[in-house]
């Protein structure tokens, strides 16, 4: 950011030009989800902070759901815990959802909202946990062995898949002047189990519980890229599903592009794949022509 100060009229102009997509999300629930590699340095956590504490201003409702993979990488390697991923996903046992739990609910969560509240906002931080939001059932897959090239059921230990979204506490929460910063770790339907949930599933299972007009999914690469690399600026659900069948999408933008297929179904007017890393993401998806990324629609 340069020092210079901005002319008035610059500024009045700015304002008036967002007056449509402010009345367009007026009073509308959006979901963030906000990933651990979007995450980026200090310029990059407060540009996200403030594009949040913006909305919540002018009468839009965020909600944040965060991730941090990366960083839960990183802790386990610190303690010298093995881990792994299959189909984009986080082999969990009992130590593992420890360390998920601690990094994802403790550290990102808190520090999120601390950066939100320098910034002017009134940030609140939940996990699945809290007001039984979220109940988690676990998941299984069945994933083709690259050894022996069979089928066979994995086990991917405490990974769990919302199985009942409680939206009681979000609407409070919603309806107050609160910004919800939600950490994807749930509770088991049948018991206090913690499950470690992928982010992306998390936050279009919360979006599709509670209307969101939009959910907007914040990574580290521009959206959904082609088998040449090039950008793939809209996307219908058949398409989507088309890509991860034939291994265009893989790793962890397969949850991604499964989250924008489930929300979108569930009612969710449109999910957008972008780069949380370029300044204000956010604002200039909502409340600008300059949206960027893969629209998933209908
Ligand atoms: N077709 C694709 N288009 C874009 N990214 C892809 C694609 N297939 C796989 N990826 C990978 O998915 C990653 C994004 O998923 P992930 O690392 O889980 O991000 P996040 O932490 O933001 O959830 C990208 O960095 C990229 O390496
Ligand atoms: C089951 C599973 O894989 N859980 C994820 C939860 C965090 C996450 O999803 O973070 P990102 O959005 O930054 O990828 C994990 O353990 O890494």
């Amino acid at each position: 950011m340069t020092g210079s100060v901005p002319n008035p009229h610059d500024t009045a102009r700015i304002l008036v030009e967002a007056l449509p997509y402010m009345q367009r999300y007026d009073a509308a629930t959006v979901v963030v989800k906000y990933g651990g590699n979007a995450m980026g340095d200090a310029d990059a956590a407060r540009w996200f902070a403030q594009d949040v504490a913006i909305l919540k201003e002018v009468g839009i409702n965020p909600v944040v759901v965060h991730g941090g993979g990366p960083q839960i990488g990183a802790m386990l390697e610190r303690l010298g815990i093995k881990s792994e991923f299959k189909g984009g996903l986080r082999v969990t046992d009992q130590a593992t959802v420890e360390i998920v739990e601690m990094i994802l609910a403790g550290s990102i969560n808190k520090q999120i909202v601390a950066t939100i509240n320098a910034e002017g906002g009134r940030a609140i931080g939940l996990s699945g946990k809290d007001g039984g939001m979220v109940k988690a059932r676990k998941v299984t897959r069945s994933m083709i062995d690259p050894a022996t090239g069979r089928e066979e059921v994995v086990d991917l230990g405490f990974v769990g898949e919302p199985d009942l979204v409680d939206r009681t506490v979000l609407d409070w929460v919603i309806a107050s002047d609160l910004i919800p910063v939600i950490a994807p770790v749930a509770t088991a339907v049948d018991g206090p189990q913690t499950y470690n949930v992928n982010a992306d599933t998390f936050a279009g299972a919360v979006a599709g519980a509670v209307n969101a007009k939009r959910l907007l999914m914040l990574t580290d690469v521009p959206g959904v890229l082609d088998k040449t690399g090039q950008l793939i600026h809209r996307l219908s659900i058949e398409e989507a599903r088309r890509l991860i069948a034939d291994g265009t999408v893989s790793g962890g933008m397969i949850p991604k592009v499964e989250t924008c297929i489930y929300a979108v179904e569930k009612g969710v007017e449109g999910v957008v794949i972008l780069d949380g890393k370029t300044p204000h993401a956010v604002l200039i998806e909502l409340l600008t022509d300059g949206g960027a990324g893969t629209l998933i629609t209908r």
